[in-house]
């Protein structure tokens, strides 16, 4: 994990409080299966703020999610690894209820946030998403200015006065360490930014409604080295006040970022570990095959 955070990282950001953190209490071990051995148990590190259980997600007939459990500790970097189809962008998925949106996919079992359960067809999408933010792989900001792409989003939950919105706009913006870079031209279009500044840009307009839990799915995967590290930095920096959770395929990015890793493999959960345990004393074989590269 990076100490080095960017000035504007680590600049005091003006004080809009996260909501209220309640992590749900500790509760057993994490466990997962593999090809009926019992996975990886016993690497939480801390109380859980979503804990998911017998998991199951269909597209269709197909089985994409096969029995998960595991738990994302509450203002922490869960790492999520795996070959391409192993089901870690479904598992985003379902933690916003994003497959809600097509008729055929279904998820069954429990991922309890806040006492609920989120995948319970009662529960109210609009609330869901606005505790759980997500930040997609290529940078999607919208055809609008910059103040417009975070107004917006906030506008949709919350009804804020100008002088509010104002505040609540630059703190996203100094939360994504995004501040500096655009603070004289917030009314110019977004489209002129950078794509690391877009996707800093993004992250900003999911902070912005202050959410519970941050989803990245590839953040970095279209972006350059330098703003790799930016966003990676600007990860070690947003946990303080966040959970969150990170696809990867850059084995390295997962141990540089993460707390805790999770290894899935054709739809289970072979093992979850603290990073420096899973990367270096791995207790799958599947696992050990995977990050010293023998396939994936
Ligand atoms: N819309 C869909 N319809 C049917 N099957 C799907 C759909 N999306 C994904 N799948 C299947 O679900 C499984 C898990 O896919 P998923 O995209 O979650 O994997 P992944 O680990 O994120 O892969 P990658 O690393 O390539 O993004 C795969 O077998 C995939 O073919």
């Amino acid at each position: 994990m990076s100490q080095n955070i960017p000035a504007a990282a680590s600049a005091q950001a003006p004080s809009v409080p996260p909501p209220a953190q309640q992590a749900l209490p500790p509760q057993g071990v994490v466990q997962g299966s593999f090809g009926g051995m019992a996975a990886r148990s016993g690497a939480r590190i801390g109380p859980a703020r979503i804990a998911i259980r017998d998991l199951n997600f269909y597209y269709g007939t197909n089985k994409a999610l096969k029995g998960i459990g595991l738990d994302l500790p509450d203002r922490q970097v869960t790492g999520m690894i795996g070959p391409s189809g192993c089901g870690k962008s479904t598992l985003l998925r379902v933690l916003n209820r994003m497959y809600s949106l097509y008729p055929g996919q279904r998820a069954e079992g429990e991922v309890m946030l806040d006492g609920q359960n989120i995948i319970h067809p009662d529960q109210d999408l609009n609330a869901l998403r606005a505790k759980v933010g997500m930040v997609f792989q290529k940078p999607t900001p919208f055809p609008m200015t910059i103040h417009e792409n975070i107004a917006f989003g906030i506008r949709l939950h919350e009804k804020l006065s100008r002088a509010e919105m104002e505040e609540r706009v630059e703190w996203a913006l100094t939360r994504a360490a995004l501040w500096p870079e655009v603070k004289d031209r917030l009314h110019s279009s977004a489209m002129g930014l950078s794509g690391g500044q877009q996707q800093r840009l993004c992250i900003a307009r999911t902070i912005a409604v202050r959410p519970d839990v941050i989803l990245f799915d590839e953040p970095t995967s279209a972006l350059d080295p330098i703003s790799t590290l930016k966003i990676e930095e600007l990860i070690d920096e947003l946990k303080r006040d966040f959970t969150i959770a990170i696809v990867t395929h850059n084995m390295q990015q997962a141990a540089r970022c993460a707390d805790q890793v999770a290894f899935f493999y054709l739809g289970e959960l072979v093992e979850v570990a603290p990073a420096a345990e899973l990367f270096t004393a791995p207790r799958q074989k599947r696992t050990q095959e995977y990050i010293t590269g023998r396939f994936g």
